[in-house]
């Protein structure tokens, strides 16, 4: 797993350890990771061009630091400074070691940002707050027009570390050199879209930090379950889909794919005539079941360990029954789509013993949650939602978009690292909803079956787009468009690559 801790437990533990190191130590480790960095960016290091946009504060210093160990190698070192105030004795170090200081003001400086062989983003890091101001906000804005390379120093200016929240402009960095831990914000868009590659240095504060509040999974974390000698249909686990109507077929039949290729041991899919013709017809592996809207449904499905209730069921009343008959039932169930609808009228139906999981996009929570709740707020600020979500609805909840978080109440929350923007393409969730509804019924813990479910789809997704391999692999750097049902026929691929 990857760690990210929130901006108040970083400072505590940096507090901490630095109350045991000479003073400025912690900053000097800093500075040698981004300067280290900074020289492998570089095809020399000698003669190279550096701007550092420096801020007033600790993250202004960093820069400065880092660009006197790089003027000490030769590098034509520039800073522009921003504001009024600046860390003294980063930069005294700066002049000693032969570095200049910049008119900070208008095109001198832009020039200078746009022509540099690497530009270091010191302006801002976890001590900053909302907006940029000028003359940061124009400072971050040039660097998009930098020919040279933009290494961010510890969280790219602009973003906010704890959320990934951005208002207004942050630094497009193509490296992000963070330091002693995760933010959370460097895992979470739009923040983590502004990072590129994050390199987490270790300045030596492990010790002193506590339970993480973010965590993104690795391959090796996720522990999907494998049929062992011994397995059979049922101990691999069956999966029962409610989902699809007499409009709606196309849901039925992704989901129902979902969990097919998704390792069910057997899916019990349950619905109307019609999506129930058309699923014997493209999944023949199905049980497919005619069911009436009626409290005993469930019963009359046959056997299942765990339950997929929504896409493409409609909102009505029948609708509405057959969410209730499936919550009813003492079993894990995932509730997806109009099934998310139909509860955000009836929110008493979360009351239960059994593990629920909710698999809302934005739009879909800002129902769940109420009056006062847009699509646009939960997308701004994914984390502070997801959490809140989890812990109002008693749920494990996996919020869908352009980072996916799975959340439970007073657990780290999880976030996904696969996935691409080519998944924004209908009937994707539905297929998402049977691969997770297959991993629960396998006997995964809510958490971990979501976690792994977005995992797979995200990385299908990429496999998908990418096209067949080539000698060296999936090229994941040139993707084309890819329809829900590509991401179904690439799940047992992405199963593969973890081995
Ligand atoms: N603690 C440690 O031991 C270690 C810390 N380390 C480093 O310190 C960094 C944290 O330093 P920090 O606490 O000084 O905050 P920092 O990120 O420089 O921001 C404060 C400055 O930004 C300004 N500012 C804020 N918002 C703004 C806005 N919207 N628009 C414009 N300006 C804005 C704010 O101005 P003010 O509001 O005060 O006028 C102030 O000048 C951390 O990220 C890491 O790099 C490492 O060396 C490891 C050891
Ligand atoms: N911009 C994006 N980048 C990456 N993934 C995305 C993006 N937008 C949506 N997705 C993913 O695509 C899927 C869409 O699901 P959903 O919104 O339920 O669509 P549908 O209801 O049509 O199936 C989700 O897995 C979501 O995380
Ligand atoms: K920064």
């Amino acid at each position: 797993m990857r760690y990210a801790h929130e901006v108040g437990k970083v400072r505590a533990a940096e507090q901490a350890l630095m109350a045991r190191l000479p003073e400025g130590a912690l900053m000097q480790r800093a500075a040698a990771g981004l300067a280290s960095t900074c020289a492998r960016l570089l095809p020399r290091v000698y003669g190279a061009r550096v701007v550092l946009l420096v801020g007033g504060g600790d993250n202004g210093g960093d820069a400065l630091y880092a660009g006197a160990r790089l003027a000490r190698r030769g590098a034509v070192v520039e800073a522009v400074l921003a504001g009024s105030k600046v860390h003294g004795p980063g930069l005294e170090a700066l002049r000693s070691a032969g570095g200049r200081v910049l008119d900070g003001s208008g095109q001198n400086a832009e020039r200078a940002v746009e022509t540099a062989d690497l530009v270091i983003d010191g302006l801002t890091g976890i001590g900053g707050t909302g907006a940029l101001r000028e003359p940061h906000a124009s400072l971050a804005r040039c660097t998009e027009y930098a020919e040279g390379v933009v290494v961010a120093c510890d969280v790219p200016s602009g973003v906010d570390a704890g959320s990934g929240r951005v208002d207004g402009v942050a630094v497009r960095a193509d490296v992000t050199v963070t330091f002693g831990t995760y933010k959370p914000g460097l895992l979470i868009d739009p923040g983590a879209a502004h990072c590129g590659v994050v390199e987490l240095v270790d300045i030596g504060l492990g010790a002193d930090l506590p339970d993480p509040d973010v965590v993104a999974p690795w391959a090796e974390d996720l522990r999907v379950p494998r049929p062992a000698p011994e397995s059979d249909k049922y101990r691999r686990g069956v999966v029962g889909i409610v989902a699809g109507g007499e409009r709606y077929t196309g849901a039925a039949m992704l989901c129902v794919g979902g969990a097919v290729r998704g390792g069910a041991g057997m899916v019990r899919f349950a619905s109307s005539p019609h999506p129930v013709e058309l699923v014997r017809q493209r999944w023949p592996e199905a049980v497919a079941t005619v069911i009436e809207p009626a409290p005993d449904a469930p019963a009359k499905v046959g056997r299942v360990q765990a339950w997929v209730v929504g896409p493409g069921l409609g909102t009505d009343r029948k609708a509405e029954t057959l969410v209730e008959a499936v919550l009813r039932t003492d079993l894990p169930v995932l509730v997806d789509a109009d099934g998310l609808t139909v509860l955000a009228r009836r929110r008493d139906l979360l009351r239960r013993d059994a593990p629920t999981v909710l698999t809302p996009h934005a739009g879909e929570l800002a129902r769940l949650l109420g009056p006062g709740t847009t699509r646009e707020l939960i997308e701004a600020r994914r984390l502070e939602h997801v959490r809140r979500a989890a812990a109002e609805l008693s749920a494990t909840v996996l919020l869908k978009g352009s980072t996916t978080l799975v959340a439970e109440e007073d657990r780290p929350v999880r976030v996904n690292p696969t996935g691409t923007s080519w998944l924004a393409t209908a009937g994707t969730g539905d297929v998402l909803s049977g691969l997770a509804g297959a991993l629960l019924a396998a006997g995964m813990p809510a958490i971990d079956a979501a976690t792994a479910a977005a995992y797979l789809h995200g990385l299908a997704a990429r496999l998908a787009a990418a096209g067949p391999p080539g000698p060296d692999g999936p090229d994941l750097g040139r993707q084309a468009p890819i329809s829900a049902l590509d991401v179904v026929t690439a799940l047992p691929e992405a199963f593969r690559t973890l081995g």
